[in-house]
């Protein structure tokens, strides 16, 4: 089911990264402790009330030229407009309206999408009364919050959960793979696209997806059926913004969201950069299943080591995901094309692998008896049981009586038992730890 997306937008130095921290302070905590997850997040996924979503704060984007902070500001709310579900708006209790607010505030309302009012640096006015000037800007209550105090942030994570869509049936029979390319401009998505339909087309169909402007490609090999999600997507081009990197990541993520499994495309010889990490790492969050593709294998001057320093260098880049097989190839050519479809099958598959409880609980009995749980002040980790709670991804929980003593590498540990028994090639895979409960 697809996360929606919160984007947060408002003038610079109103506080929106601080905020944005906030939001997803929990789970970059869990996160951060993989490595090779870039440090500078432009978005992160939030839970709430059990409701998840993920957060992007559209600040920042960079122009070159005159009237450069109205130019950027008036392009983050467009970005935000076009493409999230719940658009968070911040402005500083302290300054009061400006004449920026205003001009976003009018775009903002324009737009008719669910906007929550958040109002920063709280701490530094006298009495909530002051906010109050805010409700002339139309959006009802305005949200009084401190970044830096972190008051506040209940009463909005409340307000972004009351504003989001309701979740949208699932469009696809459960048997289709969804598919997704994800590639920086010029990598050769659409050629690929091409490629694997197996007619040179222009990438339009009649399948409008669930969200605004996608458009899905369907089609069917050796029996299995597939779609493409957002095929329009890959082919957008003309506003100022789509330019940017946020535009990229934003559009990048409600494909991966739709998708089982993500083809990274990548450009070797372009070299990788902290956008790929930044795709990639956000379809780890998100639990997809992922294949690395290299594209256009036909120009690169290839020896007998080749194809093994071009395996190092991803892997180096992407530490994250080293359980992601490679698919060396070329669109153009249609060079070794035939060996990507039955990757993607078969990672789709371990992505909905669900594996047998007593098989899983004798892998990590093993496991355990031959490297001993951490201990802690002289007492020891104790593993009871283990079970599969879920599938794509493959989701397990580990009863145990003192789950703050499971350490991380501990984990680690356990998750390559797991995949040498099971392999799980092509998907991420999670691991809880609970405490077991008394009577059981
Ligand atoms: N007093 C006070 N200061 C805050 C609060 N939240 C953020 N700040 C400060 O405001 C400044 C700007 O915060 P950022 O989070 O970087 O603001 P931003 O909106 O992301 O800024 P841009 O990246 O320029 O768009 C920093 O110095 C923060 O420490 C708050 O609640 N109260
Ligand atoms: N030599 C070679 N060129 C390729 C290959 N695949 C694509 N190209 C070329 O790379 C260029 C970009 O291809 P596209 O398919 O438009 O790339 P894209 O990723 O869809 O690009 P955007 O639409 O900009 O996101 C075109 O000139 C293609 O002909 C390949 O396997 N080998």
């Amino acid at each position: 089911m697809a996360r929606p997306v919160v984007a947060i937008v408002g003038r610079p130095n109103v506080g929106k990264s601080t905020i944005f921290n906030r939001l997803i302070g929990d789970r970059l905590a869990i996160v951060e402790d993989k490595p090779g997850i870039t440090r500078d997040r432009i978005y992160g996924i939030s839970d709430w009330n059990g409701k998840s979503f993920s957060v992007i704060d559209t600040g920042g984007i960079e122009l070159d030229g005159d009237d450069l902070m109205m130019k950027s500001i008036r392009m983050q709310a467009e970005l935000a407009i076009e493409e999230a579900d719940v658009i968070v708006f911040m402005c500083d209790a302290k300054s009061g309206i400006t004449l920026a607010d205003e001009e976003v505030a009018q775009m903002l309302f324009r737009s008719g999408k669910p906007i929550v009012l958040a109002i920063n640096k709280v701490d530094n006015i006298k009495k909530i009364e002051d906010t109050y000037e805010f409700y002339s800007l139309g959006f009802g209550d305005p949200i009084g919050i401190s970044g830096s105090h972190g008051t506040g942030i209940g009463d909005l994570l409340d307000a972004v959960v009351n504003n989001l869509p309701e979740l949208v049936e699932e469009e696809y029979d459960d048997d289709v793979i969804k598919v997704a390319l994800i590639g920086r401009p010029n990598v050769g998505k659409s050629s690929l696209v091409n490629a694997i339909l197996g007619e040179e087309r222009v990438i339009v169909s009649d399948v409008p997806g669930t969200t605004r402007d996608a458009i899905d490609t369907p089609f069917e090999r050796d029996g299995q059926r597939y779609v493409i999600i957002d095929t329009a997507g890959m082919r957008k081009r003309g506003k100022v913004y789509e330019n940017t990197e946020k535009y990229s990541v934003m559009r990048a993520m409600k494909a991966i969201e739709r998708a089982d499994v993500v083809l990274m495309v990548l450009n070797i010889e372009e070299g990788i950069i902290e956008q790929d990490k930044h795709i990639a790492g956000y379809a780890y969050e998100a639990g997809k299943a992922s294949v690395f593709v290299v594209n256009k294998w036909d120009v690169v001057e290839k020896d007998d080591k080749t194809m093994k320093n071009f395996e190092t260098k991803i892997r180096d880049h992407f530490l994250f995901m080293t359980y992601a097989p490679i698919v060396f190839l070329s669109a153009l050519t249609k060079q070794r094309l035939q060996k990507l479809l039955p990757v993607v099958q078969h990672v789709a598959q371990q992505h909905a692998l669900r594996v047998p409880t007593h098989v899983l609980n004798d892998v990590v009995s093993d496991a355990v008896a031959s490297n001993a749980p951490p201990t802690d002040k002289g007492r020891r980790l104790r593993i009871n049981y283990a079970t599969q709670v879920a599938t794509k991804p493959p989701t397990f929980v580990i009863f145990a009586n003192d789950p703050d003593m499971m350490h991380f590498s501990y984990e680690r540990y356990l998750e390559n038992k797991i995949r040498a028994a099971f392999n799980f090639e092509g998907t991420p895979i999670r691991i809880f730890t609970r405490r077991k409960s008394d009577e059981s």
